[in-house]
């Protein structure tokens, strides 16, 4: 096996495959190891503030705008100017960082690419290290592939690239510094910038991420920090760092302003992380027992508290010169059903359309076969300009209560609740398999979408509220009935494989167990 150098008072614990001394270089290294000095402890207390914030809710406490940083949010500032390559991102595809994706994406037409460590990938050691090759590969242009009688090369043009690393609750479990395993989102960042940074630069763009999972401005703070010293480290000019903060918690949606303000210098905009976002709000009133949402298919981007989200969020980034970024519809395009694939390009069409007219300057899709027609949808609002930050929302006031009120409650139906528990064991199926992004029922299934189906089944057997169209009250017991029932589907599906029967067991487990995952991925990480 071959032998790492490592920096004093680190570990690796995953196995050494082809290629991996390339990135687990001893300088690459010894960046993840002085980042991972220099901010665990702040990482681990931000952690420790989320809990207590948590506890907080629980107990019944609202969120609100912070009376501490009112001169933020009333303050004349602006952010950093955008550079040219990120001026124009009204299509932006996203995925994970699986070779034959990366080239997919890359030529798919898109104006911007979000490759993805957190919701679409599952983090298996060797999907982040091979995922680090690919984008190496990919940034010098010397990728290829040659798969099912295919070859693979990027085109001439390709998308302006976007990373996406873990978010601050995921650990890299493989890499241990001073015995404590290093954050996962660090790990993906450090190792991305050490062998990236300066290439994207001499090609005329440069290091861009997208931030997920945000509940507060101290922790855009955090990244702030790391991006300084990085480019410190790397001799790069403080403001090469371009980052996009995903809003998708219902904490950071009233820190909207700070966030942008925090990384000001360093700030792309901000992106509606719609999906996250429905499982934040969730998440963070579970216990209350009034608090309901309807079947996940109900509740969309026309719902009251997801409406005055977007709109504050495009008005905030307006406001300060910063590019409002819209979330993924999960549609995609379904083979062999022209009916219904004209209905789910329809639907995308819609979302686009809606986020346009609104004034947002681009939006993500899940699939090449979508890039054209959200195109299309952007360039009859936008026509030839590459954004249209100019366009002020003033009309907009959006207070607390709208952004809380938590509409459709009904209809809860025995048909929701099941296509959660299938979906969700599906998922978990998949992921311990290393797979996290998933074609399921036509719908595309990540991590975040994933979560709103567990957190829905826990929390519909809690919330009073939590009754079918039918009159039955969701309980433990009802759910746990359906469980085998749906993984005989999800098997004859998907075949037989002993993923599945884990995943029905894990998912069974978080949903009846008294307490709430705070994130499945953490539960099912240990398991791989
Ligand atoms: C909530 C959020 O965080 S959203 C962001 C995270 N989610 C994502 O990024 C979604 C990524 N999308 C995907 O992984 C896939 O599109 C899925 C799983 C949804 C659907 O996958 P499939 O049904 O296998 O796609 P399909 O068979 O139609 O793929 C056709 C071709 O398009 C490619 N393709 C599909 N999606 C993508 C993508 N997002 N990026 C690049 N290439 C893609 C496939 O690799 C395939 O290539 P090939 O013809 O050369 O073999
Ligand atoms: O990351 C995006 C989301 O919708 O969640
Ligand atoms: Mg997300």
């Amino acid at each position: 096996m071959t032998q790492l150098t490592l920096p004093a008072g680190m570990e690796i614990n995953g196995a050494i495959g082809a290629g991996y001394a390339e990135i687990l270089t001893p300088e690459a290294l010894a960046l993840v190891a002085k980042l991972s000095r220099a901010f665990e402890t702040r990482r681990q207390e931000l952690l420790a503030v989320r809990v207590e914030r948590a506890k907080r809710l629980d107990a019944g406490e609202r969120p609100d705008f912070l009376p501490e940083t009112a001169h933020i949010r009333n303050g004349d500032w602006k952010i950093a100017p955008i550079p040219a390559a990120l001026e124009c991102r009204r299509v932006e595809i996203t995925g994970p960082v699986e070779r034959k994706m990366v080239i997919n994406a890359f030529n798919s037409g898109a104006d911007s690419y979000m490759t993805d460590f957190e919701d679409s990938n599952s983090p298996v050691w060797d999907n982040q290290i091979t995922g680090q090759i690919n984008l190496r590969d990919a940034i010098r242009k010397t990728i290829s592939l040659e798969q099912n009688g295919k070859s693979y090369k990027l085109n001439d043009k390709v998308a302006t690239l976007v990373v996406r690393p873990r978010g601050w609750h995921l650990d890299e479990k493989h890499v241990l510094i001073d015995g404590k395993r290093v954050s996962g989102g660090i790990f993906d960042f450090a190792l991305f910038m050490f062998h990236n940074a300066k290439e994207q630069l001499a090609r005329g763009a440069g290091p861009y991420f997208y931030l997920p999972k945000l509940e507060s401005h101290l922790e855009a703070r955090l990244w702030n920090d790391i991006f300084v010293m990085t480019q410190n480290e790397l001799g790069l000019p403080q403001g090469t760092i371009k980052a996009t903060v995903l809003i998708e918690t219902i904490l950071a949606a009233f820190e909207m302003d700070e966030i942008l303000y925090e990384l000001r210098e360093h700030s792309s905009g901000l992106n509606a992380g719609r999906w996250d976002y429905i499982f934040s709000c969730i998440k963070k009133f579970k216990l209350d027992k009034d608090f309901c949402l309807a079947d996940r298919a109900k509740v969309t981007m026309t719902a009251p508290f997801m409406r005055s989200y977007a709109l504050l969020l495009l008005k905030t980034c307006h406001k300060r010169n910063a590019p409002a970024i819209g979330g993924m519809a999960a549609l995609i395009p379904i083979k062999n059903d022209p009916e219904k694939n004209e209905i789910a390009m329809g639907g995308v069409r819609v979302d686009k359309a809606r986020d346009a007219t609104d004034g947002y300057d681009g939006g993500w899709v899940a699939h090449p076969g979508l890039v054209e027609l959200a195109m299309t949808e952007f360039k009859k609002v936008l026509g030839d300009k590459p954004n249209q930050i100019s366009k002020q929302r003033e009309d907009v006031n959006v207070s607390a209560a709208d952004l809380l009120d938590f509409k459709p409650e009904a209809p809860i139906t025995e048909a929701g609740l099941r296509y959660n528990i299938n979906v969700g064991i599906h998922y978990l199926g998949a992921w311990l398999a290393g797979n996290g992004c998933v074609p399921i029922h036509n719908l595309m299934e990540d991590a975040a979408t994933a979560e709103i189906s567990r957190a829905q089944v826990w929390q519909w057997i809690r919330s009073t509220k939590g009754v079918l169209d039918d009159g039955k009250k969701v309980t433990a017991e009802m759910v746990v009935a359906m469980i085998p029932q749906e993984l005989v589907k999800v098997k004859a599906l998907v075949g037989d494989g002993a993923t599945y029967d884990r995943a029905a067991r894990i998912f069974e487990e978080m949903s009846t167990s008294a307490s709430f995952a705070e994130f499945l991925t953490l539960p099912l990480y240990e398991e791989i």
